[in-house]
């Protein structure tokens, strides 16, 4: 048990109502789990207001109500507290709560449109081989040192983010990487928190339906670097267009990294392959397993944070060359007969475009590639006739799927990618409603030498199709597709 006053410290409170020096035992947020002796937090949510289940958390044992409005009957024995913000109250209270874990810990925050699993997971793997214990918050999964949990947001509520940073303490983890998405920000799912440094990796088209303009999601990203303290380290893309933007009212020391532009940290490709690429750091080489330009941007961000959190420059360039590439992102395999099949998780035009380019790079002959492409139900569809149209005009054959409906019609989400086609392109695209069909289909096309790039679940394990999911996995798929054509 805690007691609230304490975990009130540093909440901005309008009004209370009853007592505050009481004992308390969680903070819920959802009336639905809420338990004797809890505090209620009632948040202004997407699709519902929190507030309408505050006599539901009270009946079922709630003895403290955080909420932006008070209810019209306030109950006996049961305090309410009106906040400002009531998703900025949790926040500072789940720190509060867990004795503010992210002050004991290296906290790192990566944000950007694309790549953010990609260097918070490097950088995991790069300061566990320098001999460190870290912790990871990430798409893909939650590791506390080596103990492995389900991710469930790519930036988790911020009572389950700070209930990992204490485990993290617990642990002895000395550095934490976690991504910060843009829904996170919105949300203040990361507000109170104490970050030492934070990366800004790229900014493009996503999230449109959630944020409604190309500028207020760029100003939600641009907030996480607003809330960077002083003692901490702001990192920036300066080749992208709003890497320096975003930086400009942050306290935090400013660093800049790049391939182009003149940097603090800076890297040139020198050769690419499509068993990994050559760069140079400092004049000084490295082989890296990682694959595309896009993917060297990303090294040169970890290599930056590796320095400022003060490991040594030549450690750092060494475990480069050791780093394996994140499941699902550009990951590959080679049939027997010599077709090769990528999975990868670019969801966005920016990245489908960035590996379609990366593969016609390394691609030397006339070999043939196929794109296995869908876009997601029930998120920004604006991105659906841009990523057909790229997948169409930077492949061979496009083959258009289904990418989690979720709730949508699949043939609706294929007809709006289909518009964005070119009509020279018309002839190298057909739709094939169903995932699995999908990767035989282009299984079947190929032939020696050709490449099968299977775009936009990367990791995923599951197909959420009315609302129910079923495991799905592009790899396994392409590998039955591979495996048969051993038989024949
Ligand atoms: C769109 C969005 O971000 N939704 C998040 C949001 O839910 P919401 O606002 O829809 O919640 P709501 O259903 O309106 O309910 C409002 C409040 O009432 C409460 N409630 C509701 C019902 C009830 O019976 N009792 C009750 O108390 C809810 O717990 C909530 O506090 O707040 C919830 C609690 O924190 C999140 O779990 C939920 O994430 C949903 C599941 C989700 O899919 N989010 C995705 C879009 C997301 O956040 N993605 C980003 C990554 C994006 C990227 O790729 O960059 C992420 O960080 O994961
Ligand atoms: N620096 C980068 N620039 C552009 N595209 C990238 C970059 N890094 C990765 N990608 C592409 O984006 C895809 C997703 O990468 P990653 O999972 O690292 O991004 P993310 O930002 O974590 O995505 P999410 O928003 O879903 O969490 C990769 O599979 C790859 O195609
Ligand atoms: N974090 C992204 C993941 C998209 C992955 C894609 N497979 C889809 O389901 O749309 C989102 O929630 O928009
Ligand atoms: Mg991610």
């Amino acid at each position: 048990m805690k007691n609230l006053k304490d975990i009130l410290y540093k909440v901005s409170i309008n009004q209370v109502f009853g007592d505050t020096n009481i004992a308390i035992k969680s903070l819920v947020f959802d009336s639905r789990k809420v338990e004797e002796n809890d505090v209620f937090i009632a948040q202004k949510g997407v699709s519902v207001d929190g507030h309408l289940f505050i006599d539901k958390a009270i009946s079922l044992g709630a003895i403290v109500i955080i909420c932006e409005d008070f209810p019209a009957d306030k109950k006996e024995r049961i305090t309410y507290i009106q906040v400002a913000d009531a998703n900025e109250a949790l926040a500072i209270m789940s720190s509060n709560f867990y004795d503010n874990p992210s002050a004991n810990i290296q906290l790192v925050g990566v944000t950007g449109t694309n790549g953010k699993t990609t260097v918070a997971s490097l950088l995991y793997q790069l300061f566990k081989k320098a001999g460190y214990k870290v912790g990871l918050l990430s798409t893909v999964k939650v590791l506390v040192d080596e103990v492995e949990f389900k991710a469930t947001h790519t930036t988790p509520d911020s009572v389950t983010i700070n209930s990992y940073l204490d485990q993290m303490i617990d642990a002895g983890v000395e550095f934490c990487f976690m991504e910060v998405s843009s829904h996170g920000i919105h949300q203040k799912r990361t507000a109170g928190l104490t970050f030492s440094g934070g990366i800004f990796t790229n900014l493009s088209h996503d999230h449109l339906d959630y944020h409604e303009t190309f500028v207020e999601y760029r100003d939600v990203k641009k907030l996480f670097f607003d809330a960077l303290p002083k003692s901490a380290f702001a990192l920036t893309n300066i080749d992208d267009k709003n890497g320096d933007f975003m930086l400009q009212n942050t306290k935090a020391k400013k660093v800049t990294y790049a391939l182009k532009t003149l940097a603090d940290f800076k890297s040139k490709v020198l050769e690419k392959q499509l068993s990994g690429t050559l760069i140079s750091v400092d004049n000084t080489e490295v082989w890296t397993k990682l694959i595309g330009v896009f993917n060297i941007y990303n090294l040169t961000a970890i290599i930056a944070t590796a320095e400022l959190l003060g490991l040594e420059k030549l450690e750092v360039l060494t475990i480069i060359s050791e780093l394996e590439s994140v499941s699902g992102r550009f990951q590959y395999i080679i049939s027997e007969d010599g077709i090769t099949a990528i999975v990868d998780y670019a969801h966005t035009p920016d990245a489908l475009k960035n590996v379609l380019e990366t593969i016609n790079d390394i691609r030397t002959g006339n070999e043939k590639l196929y794109t296995v492409v869908g876009c997601g139900g029930d998120r920004d569809k604006t991105k659906r006739p841009k990523m057909a149209h790229i997948a169409s005009q930077l492949s061979n054959q496009a083959i258009f799927t289904s990418d989690n409906p979720r709730t949508e019609n699949p043939q609706t989400i294929l007809d709006e990618m289909e518009a964005g086609v070119s009509p020279e392109n018309y002839k190298k695209t057909i739709t094939v409603l169903d995932r699995k069909q999908a990767i035989k289909t282009a299984c079947k096309f190929s032939e020696t030498g050709d490449i099968i790039l299977i775009a936009g679940k990367g990791h995923e394990n599951y197909q959420e199709i009315d609302g129910i999911r079923t495991h799905f996995d592009d790899l396994e798929e392409i590998e039955k597709c591979f495996n048969q054509l051993k038989k024949k």
